[in-house]
């Protein structure tokens, strides 16, 4: 077996970087759209396509808070100017957000479970991409991906879920890794 050393190598480094530490510039359209292909292209049950993607970029990011902050007060009418301004800057400083939605198609053969999980793919996928193309990211859900109002003004239609929001733009900082699980807790061997 040929082994990639680079692939090898980022798939053994690779740690998300939060939000705040994600600056500009953000990818080009071209860059953009070879995220996105590399985002869909994954295991799918059935070829369904049963996910769909909206892009938040430039001043998009503000309106969308905007409309996040007036969901938000409506929901807490205790919330003060400190809690709205952090609704306000939800899609910020990350250049682009691309927010992933489970949008499942009916089929006899293939479970929503197991669509809903081909969605979770495509957002692990686009994040695959960024990195690969000297980006970061992080896999956001937040509030608004659960909040039914929150989600509609965001994109989702009728029977479709937010997995989540890809966050991407350039490092500003490095991430010390977290600890990760040890094998011996998560893998066993099956013993009959
Ligand atoms: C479905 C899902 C939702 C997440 N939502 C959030 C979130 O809302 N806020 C947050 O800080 N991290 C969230 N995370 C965690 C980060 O994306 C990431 O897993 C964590 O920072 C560790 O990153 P790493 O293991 O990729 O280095 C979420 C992760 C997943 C899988």
């Amino acid at each position: 077996m040929t082994a990639k050393a680079d692939v090898l190598d980022y798939l053994l480094t690779r740690r998300s970087v939060g939000q705040a530490f994600l600056k500009e510039p953000g990818p080009s359209a071209e860059e953009l759209r070879q995220i996105l292909t590399i985002g869909t292209r994954v295991p799918d049950h059935g070829k369904l396509a049963p996910w769909r993607l909206v892009i938040i970029e430039g001043d998009d990011r503000i309106r969308a808070g905007e409309k996040l902050a007036e969901i938000a007060k409506r929901n807490n009418s205790n919330l003060d100017e400190a809690g709205l301004e952090i609704e306000r800057r939800q899609f910020l400083p990350a250049p682009l957000t691309i927010g992933v939605l489970s949008a499942p198609k009916p089929s006899p053969k293939i479970p929503h479970f197991e669509q809903l999980i081909s969605a979770g793919n495509v957002a692990f996928n686009l994040e695959h991409a960024a990195f690969a193309l000297g980006y970061a990211a992080q896999w956001v859900t937040r509030w608004f991906s659960y909040d039914t109002e929150a989600a509609a003004m965001l994109g989702a239609k009728e029977g479709e879920r937010f997995v989540g929001f890809i966050m991407i733009g350039t490092p500003s900082t490095i991430i010390e890794d977290r600890p990760r699980p040890a094998l011996e807790e998560v893998v066993s061997r099956w013993q009959g």
